[in-house]
């Protein structure tokens, strides 16, 4: 409704009139002077200091009424056409000129409103109205209607504050038309006659103007209007009744145009002081009347009027207090705009139809009755959904955390193990050196990722083992013959990839380090490890059901956005968690292979061959192959390892209950069973993708010896487990090989001379002439699977490059499976010994 303005002091003026013609009759003393245009001074002789007064504005005798309303009117009178309320009294005892000022004010202010009007008329359109009404013997009436005998009532309205009942409004047509509005207004006042002012007024009165303007243009950001009203009020006077010698009626006037005096003068005074406390305006009509120009939404002016009579000294001294007590008065005036009707409807109806289009947008249309009850029944039911996936994500967090901590946990483990490893004997480090088909995997397990971070520590440790040798402290069929090609193979490790794959399985190193750990402990917590994941895996299963759930939520519901980030947020640590709970699982499963496989020399392939399987099962994106994954690849490893378990049992069995029947027992047909599984072997081994070293050192040591069949069955099984690996892990390893045989062709100009070089190329069909002949040898070696000669040459030429002499080999016992039953109880040995009780496996370290 309203805007701008703002506090501001009542404007205060003061003018004295000449003597009139009663008082020079009588020889009045004039006891005022006004010095400038703002102080006024008493001269009164009786007095010993001559008080002055300080207006805004003061006029003297000979200013006339122009003036005194250009100076300290006409602004706050003409503030009406931009919006504010204004007031404008005139205030004094009888016959000092209120009427006199007021008049010729109220008619000055009515010339300038239609100046402007006239002025402004192309532009804006503005409507006057015209109410008047008197405050007679604290009745009010209606100045404008002949019948005012009935006084009107005041009512209390909350936005307009007290509003006269029933009070004639008049539309002013023209100025002609207001100026007989006022002419009424004046024969309709009671005058009376007073023995100081013949034609005294004897009431107060409130001429009231409305203006209302708004522009021309249509529009609706224009189509506000400014609505005010500017009041000229011409108090009765502020006399005692005594002094007018009143009595009668003029005594019963005087008695209530005193109490409204009164209380003017009472609630100027309070208002001087600030608005604080209670303010009396509801002690008389007039103060309530005037409430807003006393104190409230107006710009008020109050012209004092004041004979300079000496006779009427003591009411001209209450006249300027009175005034200088409404000069602190503070008023806050707004500019009062209203929205026209027209506007009003308009802007309705566009929030109507913005409403109703997102109605529409929800799905629930804006013609159903029941469309605020579905859909507040619908924002409570995603209200519901959401707190619940609030919970689900608390408990995915919690399940993280768990993952983590095991995880951690285990990081610990393998790096206690790994800062303890130094000490391992050497003896026990080089029989599993120089036994281990996977060596340059096992010894990056050995490392860790330290391997990768720390390169000074990886070279201390090749350094011991090749100070070892060099020191003769150990038998020469026991040195490591395969420490160049440790150096070797690592150098080539230069692929970050490469390294990092190896880093993986580095917690294998945690489980070796474990002296008594058994295979059915290390099952249970592969187990245990394999229910966390697949926990994880149907909480993730949740996290995308509920993100389905969001995605197919139609509402606009704001809320939605936040959670669905929550959401992803959480996915992508799920995802985190998948991966360390799988490559912690898979470390175990690693472990778990060189606890099946004897000597460690299968983690390689079997390692990878678990982690994928885990991944891939862990993997969301995989989901429509995932649960057969699982199912696939976890019920071969469980069989897998029965199998093995019961193999060991067969084994031991058959050791304990006596070896001298065993040495009698009729050889098996064993050399057809041997060609017949070593070419199942050799077969599987192309296809898994063995590495060379790895087939060279199994083909050359195990020939067909009644305990060989042992390890060939061990080969087969695990084998078996390979081939089945998906085809990712087979890329993966063929990937591997090829590095080998770069590896071994760097090693050709090494042990071979050039003659002895040329001799292998012409062997291996490789031309002499031709480019990366090396390079072309390794890459046929162990490539034809069904040619026995082929493999026994491959195993031939590898054995070269790599350093293994066929007549220093080392004993199958130190790298595969030791069946004495305490030797290698609690010492390192070169892979898995059974103990004494075979009532478990004990797994060594394998360093
Ligand atoms: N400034 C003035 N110059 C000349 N004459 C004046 C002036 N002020 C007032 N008069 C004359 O004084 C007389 C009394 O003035 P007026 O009626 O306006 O007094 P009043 O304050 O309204 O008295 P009341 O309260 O009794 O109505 C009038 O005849 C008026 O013409």
């Amino acid at each position: 409704m309203s805007a701008g303005g703002g506090e501001e002091k009542i404007l205060v003026s003061v003018r004295v009139r000449p003597l009139n013609e009663k008082e020079k009759t009588r020889n009045d003393r004039c006891d005022w002077e006004c010095i400038n245009n703002t102080t006024i001074i008493c001269n009164a002789h009786n007095l010993s200091d001559k008080p002055s007064f300080t207006f805004d504005k003061v006029f003297g005798f000979e200013c006339p009424t122009k003036q005194v309303y250009d100076d300290g009117a006409r602004e706050v009178a003409l503030c009406v056409l931009s919006g504010i309320n204004s007031s404008i009294f005139a205030y004094g005892q009888t016959s000092s000129g209120k009427t006199y000022t007021m008049t010729g004010i109220t008619g000055f202010a009515i010339n300038d409103i239609f100046l402007y009007i006239d002025k402004h008329k192309q532009e804006r359109k503005f409507t006057l109205k015209f109410s008047a009404m008197e405050i007679y013997n604290e009745a009010v009436r209606d100045l404008l209607c002949e019948d005012n005998n009935n006084p009107l009532r005041l009512l209390d309205d909350p936005e307009r504050g007290t509003v006269v009942e029933k009070l004639k409004e008049e539309t002013i047509r023209d100025r002609n038309h207001l100026e007989e509005l006022i002419s009424i207004c004046e024969t309709q006042r009671k005058i009376g006659e007073t023995s100081l002012n013949e034609t005294s007024s004897r009431s107060h009165q409130i001429l009231r103007l409305t203006i209302e303007s708004s522009k021309r243009e249509v529009s609706p950001e224009s189509s506000a209007i400014l609505a005010a009203s500017v009041c000229f009020v011409d108090l009765a006077g502020s006399e005692r009744a005594s002094q007018t010698l009143s009595a009668g009626s003029r005594l019963k006037e005087g008695c209530h145009i005193n109490r409204s005096l009164l209380t003017l003068g009472t609630v100027i005074r309070k208002l001087s002081k600030g608005k604080h406390g209670h303010i009396p305006y509801r002690d008389s009509k007039l103060t309530r009347i005037l409430q807003n120009s006393l104190g409230g939404n107006a710009r008020t002016a109050i012209i004092c009027t004041m004979s300079p009579a000496r006779s009427h000294l003591e009411q001209s001294r209450n006249t300027l207090l009175f005034a200088t007590c409404a000069k602190e008065v503070t008023t806050n005036a707004q500019v009062n705009m209203v929205v026209s009707e027209k506007a009003l409807v308009k802007q309705l109806q566009r929030e109507l139809m913005r409403m109703e289009n997102e109605l529409k947008n929800l799905g629930l249309g804006g013609s159903s009755s029941s469309t605020s009850d579905e859909f507040h029944s619908l924002l409570k039911q995603k209200e519901e959904v959401i707190e619940k996936m609030e919970e689900q994500i608390q408990e995915l967090k919690w399940q993280r955390d768990v993952a983590q901590s095991r995880v951690e946990n285990l990081l610990k483990s393998a790096a206690e193990y790994q800062s303890s490893s130094s000490s391992v004997d050497y003896s026990r480090r080089k029989s599993y050196d120089s036994t281990d088909f996977d060596e340059p995997r096992m010894l990056n397990n050995m490392m860790g990722q330290r391997t990768i971070q720390e390169p000074e520590d990886a070279c201390k440790e090749v350094r011991c083992i090749e100070e070892n040798n060099m020191g003769q402290n150990m038998p020469k069929d026991q040195q490591p013959c395969v420490v160049e090609y440790k150096q070797n193979y690592k150098s080539s490790m230069a692929d970050e990839d490469e390294a990092k794959e190896y880093a993986d399985s580095s917690l294998n190193v945690k489980l070796e380090a474990q002296d008594e750990l058994t295979i059915d402990k290390l099952v249970e917590e592969v187990q245990e490890t394999e229910k966390s994941v697949e926990k994880q895996r149907e909480s993730s299963s949740k996290t995308e059901d509920m993100e389905q759930n969001l995605s197919k939520d139609q509402s606009c519901l704001e809320n939605k956005k936040h959670y669905k980030s929550i959401i992803s947020s959480d996915d992508e640590a799920i995802k985190s968690e998948k991966e360390d709970a799988g490559s912690s699982l898979s470390a175990k499963l690693e472990a778990k292979d060189e606890l099946t496989v004897h000597n460690g020399r299968f983690t390689f392939n079997t390692s990878n061959n678990a982690s994928f399987d885990l991944d891939n099962t862990l993997s969301t994106d995989a989901q429509s192959t995932k649960d057969t994954d699982t199912e696939t690849s976890g019920g071969s490893f469980h069989e897998f390892m029965a199998g093995l378990k019961q193999m060991a049992m067969q084994h031991h069995s058959r050791h304990e209950s006596d070896t001298e029947a065993e040495k009698t027992k009729p050889e098996r047909d064993t050399k057809a069973e041997f060609e017949r599984q070593q070419s199942q072997i050799i077969e599987l081994w192309g296809v898994c993708n063995v590495p060379l070293v790895h087939r060279t050192y199994f083909f050359l040591l195990f020939k067909g010896d009644p305990s060989d069949f042992v390890y060939m069955e061990v080969e087969l099984r695990r084998l078996s487990f390979l081939k089945d690996s998906p085809e990712i892990v087979r890329k993966q390893s063929a990937k591997t090989l090829g590095r080998e045989r770069e590896w071994l062709a760097k090693q050709i100009p090494k042990k071979f001379g050039r003659k002895d070089r040329e001799e292998v190329y012409k062997k291996w069909g490789v031309e002499l002439s031709s480019k990366q002949r090396s390079m072309q040898v390794t890459h046929k070696a162990w490539t034809k699977t069904k040619d026995v000669e082929h493999c026994k040459e491959s195993a031939s030429l590898v054995a070269t490059l790599v350093g293994f002499d066929e007549s220093n080999m080392t004993p199958k016992e130190m790298f595969g499976l030791s069946f004495s039953p305490t030797t290698t109880l609690n010492v390192k040995s070169s892979g898995w010994s059974f103990s004494n009780s075979f009532s478990r496996i004990s797994l060594t370290g394998g360093l």
